[in-house]
């Protein structure tokens, strides 16, 4: 498979180009300090595609109140999830970019943050260095949002707009009902079932966004819609037993809802006593898996009445994981 990344198709008029994949995350800070999670979130938090309020007027309310408070309580939780090697979404983009590249050692495999390192630059720097013609790119988002992976587009075009040479470029917008990501989270939900028991309820918490970007267009939570519909129909279970919910909201405007902690809460009291989670948009364990699914809301669960709560891992670097980035970016050459 790798030879045809760099002949092309066997009839295809592109033959001779040379093909290089980017894969793309959202970022994190570099240390979990209060000054490294300060400087990350300013980046993101004011890109608009995150927050569209009047820049003005956000980048003071940002930079007046909510960073300050913010920061040094965010460091404290990524201090309790960071890893050897660091922060865990860093370094399990890492290892999926190198379990890649072992499967196409003829072709250049680069990872971007849309905000901190390794940056768009660096990666398409070395990409281009290696005269790339061809650029696919896989931003590790498996349902589209406007706020993650058009903010990915606006980076990447942000960067190629300093360059004089563009590669041909082919950038995945999503994969959310794709057959093997559907069949990789349908394996890892029965083999926590086998280890743990069937639960009362199985959920799928997907991160939120404000309620008025669905409005506006994006078409975000008909993708988790596709991908849990996907995964059910895959494990043939019944409408009772499982659950959608949307986790992680900021600010005070409205997002998507059910929200995963109020679910979580209210949960026991419905019946549901043991339950298993799984984040399907998280393609790596970050923060918002580690410490706000697996620790925070077990709490909620249990001190709610529930008696058994399992988190199922997000797909990280599993092989079903990288097969499934091997298939969506060789369909694209
Ligand atoms: C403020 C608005 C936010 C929107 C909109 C949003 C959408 C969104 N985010 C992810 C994936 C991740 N988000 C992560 C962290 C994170 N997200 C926000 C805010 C918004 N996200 C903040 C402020 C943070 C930082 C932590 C905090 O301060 O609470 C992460 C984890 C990063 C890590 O370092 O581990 C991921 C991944 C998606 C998929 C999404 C829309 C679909
Ligand atoms: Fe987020
Ligand atoms: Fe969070």
């Amino acid at each position: 498979m790798s030879s045809e990344f760099i002949t092309g198709r066997a009839n295809s008029p592109l033959s001779q180009i040379k093909t290089g994949i980017l894969l793309v995350n959202l970022g994190t800070p570099d240390a979990p300090t209060a000054a490294a999670v300060k400087r990350y979130l300013t980046q993101f938090l004011q890109d608009r595609r995150v927050v569209d309020l009047n820049p003005l007027i956000w980048s003071f309310i940002l930079k007046g109140i909510i960073l300050p408070r913010r920061a040094p309580r965010v460091a404290k939780l990524y201090h309790e999830v960071w890893m050897e090697e660091g922060s865990p979404l860093l370094v399990y983009s890492l290892r999926q970019q190198r379990a890649l590249a072992a499967r196409l050692p003829q072709v250049p495999v680069e990872l971007a943050m849309t905000y901190g390192s390794p940056s768009v630059k660096q990666a398409l720097d070395r990409l281009q260095s290696q005269n790339i013609k061809r650029l696919v790119v896989l931003p590790l988002y498996p349902q589209y949002s406007c706020s993650t992976t058009a903010a990915a587009w606006d980076a990447l075009s942000a960067e190629l707009a300093n360059r004089r040479d563009l590669p041909e470029i082919s950038f995945i917008r999503d994969y959310a009902e794709h057959p093997l990501y559907i069949a990789a989270l349908a394996r890892s939900i029965q083999t926590s079932f086998e280890r743990y028991g069937k639960p009362d309820l199985l959920l799928f918490s997907y991160h939120g966004i404000p309620q008025r970007y669905v409005d506006e267009g994006d078409d975000y939570p008909q993708r988790c819609e596709a991908t849990t519909r996907g995964v059910v129909a895959a494990l043939g279970l019944e409408p009772s037993e499982y659950k959608m919910t949307y986790q992680s909201r900021f600010g005070r405007e409205v997002w998507l809802q059910p929200y995963t902690d109020e679910t979580m809460r209210s949960l026991p009291s419905q019946g549901v006593k043991s339950i298993q989670v799984i984040c399907p948009g998280f393609a790596s364990d970050c923060l918002e898996t580690i410490e706000e699914i697996e620790q925070q809301n077990r709490a909620f669960f249990l001190e709610s009445g529930g008696e058994s709560y399992h988190y199922i891992p997000a797909l990280n670097d599993s092989v079903e994981h990288i097969d499934l980035f091997e298939t969506l970016v060789t369909e694209r050459v």
